[in-house]
């Protein structure tokens, strides 16, 4: 009861399925073992593709040029040499094929936004038309005329030569602390979790911040004042969280976030997801001022996670949804070339990517984009979803640390890449987005991210153990409150465990078990209807595996096939990564 308690109080509990406790838990829905297990297996390629190729490691955007369209910023610029980037202002230093003299040659279809009768001509299904790569003399740049394609979550980089901006090497800029805090990064935190204050109308296009000082009166004041309710109820769950953790939240419109529609929830997870990644990186690499030390500080990272179960939720959901995106990408990304200026290079980045994505292919559906958008007041939400991620991507100018704006601004580009995979590209349509090479390496890169701070959380989870073991050796009794992050599958009479311990699949199977366990009062008809559920969901479970046999047969000869190659031409071979996954409840 405390956990069902718990997960009443707000809308991303840790032990609630990440997006709908009830309805679409078996589609869309992974286990946090689940994820952590595809990131233990994903990682190595993502790794080796966002560090070891130039295509994914260098990212070309307006760092510099662009003023806070919202607010005064100049009080909150960060003066720390951390928050500094170091551009690639050499020409040498960037790959030849971007280079200024190679991209003013380009000529053809880099001109103008390519319009619907154009991508008609085009052809379907093939959004990057090997546009990025074919060549360099042909078009390894897209240009669009106006800001944004109507399908389009954030605003666009631009990479076309004549527009501004600049090259810089991902690898060599780390996300990690840089002391950027205070009344500016409160203003633009402030201003992100405004965005998802909806209404029931839709908002105009970047029009729920608007430009000028807050307003006094009219609509825009209305809006304002819901934002600030919705802000201090944010700040009374956190202080309720804190106090009787484990017990709802009720407030004046009842239990917080109960009534929220999936795609509003959906919205407030993915930006809390980032925030929540942000965080772990900060603490992941924080610099001691006193001993001049980068390293790992647990105090920063319990005081701003370990806490906060549903913060992490949100990242593991992140990482649900992104990982999706990439592999929905996938068979897209056969026809297309990674255009870098070498040949061979852009082979062998092909082969990274091909194999990183068959191997997440292989996994189960982790989560169902097809559900969103589609019942109650989800099809009107669609473009005010689109707007506000959009005004997120235009707050990110307001951030006063370079590197804290450059790894901002990738990541809403890598979100905004994976909504726009996910909700625009119709695999029964014709009429499918294009990708520029910035949105591919935003992308990358985010899920890079997201999948560095779930080994983060779970080195720092392993710390926080260690500690309070040892405190407790000491003979110091330690109290942890219920609401402090537990392995999101343990059952709550059982012991704390690691999460990467075998039996921590167990649990998994466990907490399906109960929750599919019928309450005590079921009548006779319950149970022969419980049982003949069971049976279909079983027969559903065999029938798709049948189904998706010839599938998984033919990605395992390409997998095959790739680490024959690499064998062949002598790159280290790949690790052999499927499993035979012991089916649980939730799968079936
Ligand atoms: C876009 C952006 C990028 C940044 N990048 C960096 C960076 O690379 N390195 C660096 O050192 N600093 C970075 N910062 C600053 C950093 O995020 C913090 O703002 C700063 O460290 C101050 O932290 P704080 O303790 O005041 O809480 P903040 O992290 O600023 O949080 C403000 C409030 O938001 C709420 N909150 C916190 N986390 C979540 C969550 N996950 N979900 C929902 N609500 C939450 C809490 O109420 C909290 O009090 C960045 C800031 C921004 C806006």
């Amino acid at each position: 009861t405390d956990s069902k308690a718990a997960s009443k109080s707000q809308p991303p509990g840790p032990d609630v399925c990440a997006i709908s406790p009830k309805a679409i838990v078996s589609d869309a829905c992974a286990s946090y073992s689940t994820l952590d297990e595809l990131n233990r297996d994903l990682r190595p390629s993502l790794v080796d593709i966002t560090r070891n190729t130039d295509f994914f490691s260098y990212y070309r955007l307006n760092l510099f040029g662009k003023e806070c369209p919202f607010w005064n910023d100049a009080n909150g610029m960060c003066g720390n040499i951390a928050c500094a980037v170091n551009t690639l202002d050499n020409e040498e230093d960037i790959p030849p094929v971007w280079r200024a003299e190679e991209l003013g040659k380009l000529e053809g279809p880099k001109a103008g936004h390519p319009g619907k009768r154009l991508q008609e001509e085009r052809g379907p299904k093939k959004p990057l038309q090997g546009m990025l790569g074919e060549d360099v003399g042909e078009s390894c740049v897209v240009e669009y005329d106006d800001e944004c394609d109507e399908r389009d979550y954030c605003v666009p980089e631009d990479e076309s030569a004549g527009s501004k901006g600049d090259y810089v090497s991902l690898v060599d800029n780390p996300e990690r602390f840089t002391g950027y805090a205070g009344e500016g990064t409160k203003q633009v935190w402030d201003a992100i979790y405004r965005e998802n204050c909806f209404s029931k109308a839709s908002f105009p296009k970047s029009a729920s911040l608007g430009t000028s000082a807050f307003p006094q009166r009219g609509p825009a004041a209305n809006e304002l004042q819901n934002v600030m309710r919705e802000h201090g109820r944010q700040l009374a769950l956190e202080e309720h969280q804190k106090r009787q953790p484990n017990t709802p939240f009720v407030t004046e419109s009842g239990l917080e976030h109960e009534d929220e529609c999936l795609e509003k929830r959906v919205f407030y997870r993915v930006v809390s997801g980032m925030h929540t990644s942000i965080s772990t990186h900060l603490c992941w690499d924080y610099l001691n001022q006193t001993t001049g030390e980068w390293g790992p500080n647990l105090q920063c990272y319990k005081d701003r996670l370990h806490g906060f179960p549903d913060r992490v939720s949100n990242l593991y959901f992140n990482y649900a949804l992104v990982l999706r995106a990439v592999t929905k990408l996938g068979p897209y990304l056969k026809d297309y070339t990674f255009c870098s200026g070498d040949p061979w290079q852009d082979r062998i980045t092909k082969q990274k990517v091909q194999a990183l994505t068959s191997k997440a292919g292989i996994a189960p559906q982790i989560f169902d984009e097809s559900l969103m958008f589609v019942n109650g007041e989800g099809p009107s939400l669609k473009e005010d979803f689109r707007n506000r991620f959009r005004n997120i991507s235009r707050i990110m100018d307001c951030v006063g640390c370079d590197k804290c704006r450059l790894w901002g601004k990738l990541q809403t580009a890598g979100y905004g890449a994976a909504l726009k995979v996910l909700f625009e590209f119709d695999n029964n349509s014709d009429d499918i987005p294009m990708l520029k090479r910035t949105e591919l390496v935003a992308l990358f890169n985010t899920l890079a991210r997201i999948s560095s701070s779930l080994e983060a959380v779970n080195s720092f989870r392993i710390m926080v153990e260690k500690e309070e073991t040892a405190e407790e050796s000491e003979g110091h009794h330690h109290i942890m409150p219920n609401r402090i992050l537990k392995p999101h599958n343990v059952m709550p009479d059982k012991p704390f465990t690691n999460p990467l311990e075998d039996d921590y699949v167990d649990h998994e199977r466990e907490e399906a078990l109960r929750r599919n366990r019928l309450p005590e009062n079921a009548t006779l008809t319950d149970e022969i209807y419980s049982e003949l559920d069971l049976i279909w969901r079983v027969s559903k479970y065999v029938i798709r595996g049948w189904v998706q046999f010839p599938v998984k047969l033919w990605q395992i000869l390409i997998l095959e096939a790739s680490r024959l190659w690499e064998f062949y031409v002598g790159l280290p071979i790949s690790p052999r990564s499927w499993h035979i996954k012991r089916p649980n409840l939730d799968e079936l």
